[in-house]
C-alpha cells in the first residue's frame, strides 16, 4: 500500500478575477522506503504540488490520501505534524535557535516534549554528523551543515513521508552531493517515502525514480 497517493489533482490559483489552472489532473504514488525525483521547467507547478502533497495547502479538485485515509481539508496542520518532514532550499532554521533547538522545537510541535524531544534531537543531529556542533547557532555552521541541521529535523519526529523542495540548491556540488547521499541513506533505513522537487541533476542518482511535469500533467 502507498504511503501517499493522489488522484486527478487540480490546482487553480485565482487573482481577482483571472484564474490559473496550475495542475491539470495529478495522479501519483510514493511507497514506504521509495526515493522520487520531481522534475520539470520554471512555473510547472513543483512547488505547489509538493504543498499540496505537504498538507499545506488544499487542492481544488482531485483527492491526497496517506496511509490510505483521505487528507481532510479541515486537519491539515494535524497531518501535517504527524506524517510529513520538510526540508527546503532556504534551510528555514529560526537564526535564534542552536542547531539542537531548531530541531528540539520541531518535536515539540510534534507533541515531543521535555527530555524525550531534547534526547531525540541529539540523537537525529548525531545521525547526519553534527553531533559536535550541535549547540552552535545557523550563523555559525556552513551551508552543507545547515541543510544537514534541517534534514535532522525533518526526520525526527518518525515522519513518514519527507518533502525537500531544492534542497541541494544552495550547495556547491561536492556538498550537494554528500548531502544526498546521507538523506537518502537515513530516509532508507526507516522505510521513509522522499520526495525531492529538483533541477540539480545529481538527484537523478540517488532516485529509484524520476517524474517529470510539464504543462501542470506529469509526463
Ligand atoms: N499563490 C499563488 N497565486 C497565484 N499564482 C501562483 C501562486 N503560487 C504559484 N503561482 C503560479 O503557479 C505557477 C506554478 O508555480 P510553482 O511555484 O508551483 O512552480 P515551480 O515548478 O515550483 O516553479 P520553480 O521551479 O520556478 O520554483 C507559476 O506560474 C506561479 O506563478
Amino acid at each position: 500500500m502507498p504511503v501517499l497517493k493522489a488522484e486527478n489533482i487540480i490546482k487553480v490559483y485565482r487573482e481577482g478575477n483571472q484564474a490559473v489552472q496550475v495542475l491539470n489532473g495529478i495522479s501519483l504514488a510514493l511507497e514506504r522506503g521509495e526515493v522520487v525525483t520531481l522534475e520539470g521547467p520554471s512555473g510547472s507547478g513543483k512547488t505547489t504540488l509538493l504543498s499540496i502533497l505537504g498538507c499545506i495547502l488544499t487542492p481544488s479538485d482531485g483527492r491526497v490520501m496517506i496511509d490510505d485515509a483521505l487528507v481532510d481539508p479541515r486537519r491539515l496542520a494535524a497531518i501535517r505534524r504527524k506524517y510529513i518532514g520538510f526540508v527546503f532550499q532556504q534551510f528555514n532554521l529560526f537564526p535564534s535557535l542552536t542547531a539542537v533547538e531548531n530541531v528540539e522545537y520541531a518535536l515539540n510541535i510534534k507533541g515531543v516534549k521535555n527530555h524525550t524531544a531534547q534526547d531525540e534531537a541529539a540523537r537525529a543531529l548525531d545521525a547526519v554528523g553534527l553531533a559536535e556542533r550541535k549547540d552552535f547557532l545557523p550563523e555559525d555552521l556552513s551551508g552543507g551543515q545547515k541543510q544537514r541541521v534541517a534534514i535532522a529535523r525533518a526526520l525526527a519526529g518518525n515522519a513518514a513521508i519527507i518533502l525537500a523542495d531544492e534542497p541541494t540548491a544552495n550547495l556547491d556540488s561536492q556538498t550537494g552531493g554528500q548531502i544526498l547521499s546521507l538523506f537518502r541513506d537515513l530516509a532508507k533505513q526507516k522505510d521513509r517515502a522522499l520526495l525531492i522537487v529538483t533541477h540539480d541533476p545529481q538527484v537523478r542518482e540517488i532516485s529509484d525514480r524520476v517524474l517529470t511535469i510539464r504543462d501542470g500533467k506529469l509526463t
